[in-house]
């Protein structure tokens, strides 16, 4: 193993690798990155890609990591045919109030992570990341599409996953890090090749670390040709297995969606797709005609909470995780790669810091 601190590994070339490569890099750290899969194949290029947090544990965290990406990718947005980010306002539907949602299965509480529409019944207070978002304010009656009762409306960043992972590569390889194609059999035989290893492989972290709290939450879309959509809607809470979702993507408009637990598999149910445009459509009735230019299926790297630690491999090496962002990896890639350079400095005695578990 090198002994040099500022040698890195980051094992995963998904959103989480990729940003995590990309701030260390850009720190002075020297990465290379290995991958399984090219970035295109990976569950990061199948996200839809809106910047909200759901599906994600623990809410407080997610917060702060999708208000620190915000910013980031609301910058990006200015160049958007480079980077793939752009800024769109939406309608984010309370969903205990959306007639065609159906009613959710179980109340929010402002602290289990929902993207927080489930949150507002009973006279909760505003969930933190509606306080948080710029601008966020009640839809007005006239804003809202057929079968939605209420709701809110933001400019948020959506983005255009296949084109924002070769912008994230084009960065890191700009930083002078250096991408393979590889898989890593053990994080203790990772731990031979550099004195810092960054573990990202999202799903794949059930059998590399072991670690079983990491499981699928399965994810069908349809992608529709654009009958002239140019907002976002999303009509979804924690509690639900299926939602209405409309996000308007250069490549087509991305319909969703489901949620399904510990489904494994990859393949789009017709049925299920049928479905996926019935609800949509019930908002946006032009899609129910709308050409179908594909199905995607996605398995999102569930946990009870993000695993952003960090511990010592049995060789000495460093290996900080960063695994486990469910529904909304793209949402908190940033924040969660500026706590990996912090833990890797901190643990490294390169600055002080915390959050580095010895084990
Ligand atoms: C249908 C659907 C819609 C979604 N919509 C949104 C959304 O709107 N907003 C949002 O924020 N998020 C969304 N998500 C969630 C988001 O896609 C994930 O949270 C995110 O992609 C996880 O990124 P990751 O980099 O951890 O994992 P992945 O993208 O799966 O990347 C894991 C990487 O690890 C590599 N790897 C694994 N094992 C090894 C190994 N042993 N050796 C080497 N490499 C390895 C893989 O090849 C891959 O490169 C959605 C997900 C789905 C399925």
């Amino acid at each position: 193993m090198t002994s040099d601190v500022r040698d890195v590994l980051v094992i995963g070339g998904g959103v989480i690798g990729l940003t995590s490569a990309i701030a260390l890099a850009e720190d002075g750290f020297r990465v290379r990155l290995v991958s399984r899969d090219a970035a295109a194949e990976t569950t990061s290029a199948v996200a839809g890609a809106l910047c909200w947090p759901y599906r994600i544990h623990p809410y407080e965290g997610a917060v702060r990591w999708s208000v620190r990406t915000f910013e980031v990718l609301a910058g990006l947005a200015g160049r958007p045919e480079e980077t793939g980010s752009r800024m769109v306002t939406g309608t984010m539907a309370d969903a205990m109030t959306d007639a065609a949602n159906g009613p959710a299965a179980e109340a929010g509480t402002g602290g289990t992570g929902a993207a927080g529409g489930a949150a507002m019944g009973g006279g909760d207070p505003l969930p933190a990341w509606y306080r948080a978002v710029p601008g966020l304010h009640r839809a007005r009656p006239d804003e809202l599409p057929p079968g939605c009762a209420s709701g809110w409306r933001a400019r948020t960043p959506l983005v255009d996953m296949p084109a924002h992972l070769r912008y994230l590569e084009r960065r890191l390889a700009g930083a002078g890090g250096r991408v393979a194609r590889r898989t890593v059999a053990s994080l203790e035989e990772a731990g031979q090749e550099a004195a810092v290893v960054v573990n990202c492989t999202g799903l794949a972290a059930r059998d590399l670390v072991p670690d079983p709290d990491v499981h699928p939450v399965q994810g069908q879309l349809v992608i529709v040709e654009n009958p002239g959509i140019e907002e976002w809607f999303v009509a979804a809470d924690e509690g639900s297995a299926t939602t209405a979702y409309v996000l308007p993507q250069p490549y087509g408009v991305v319909l969703g969606g489901t949620a399904y637990d510990d489904v494994w598999s990859l393949e789009p149910d017709p049925a299920v797709a049928e479905a996926i445009v019935a609800r949509c459509a019930r908002h946006f009735p032009e899609l129910a005609r709308a050409r179908v230019l594909r199905h995607t299926v996605g398995l999102r790297p569930a946990r009870p909470a993000v695993r952003l630690t960090s511990e010592w491999l049995s060789g000495g090496a460093l290996c900080v995780h960063n695994y486990g962002h469910g529904g909304a990896g793209v949402t908190v890639a940033w924040g969660c790669a500026d706590e990996v350079v912090r833990m890797v400095r901190a643990a490294s005695g390169l600055s002080d810091g915390s959050g580095s578990e010895r084990s």
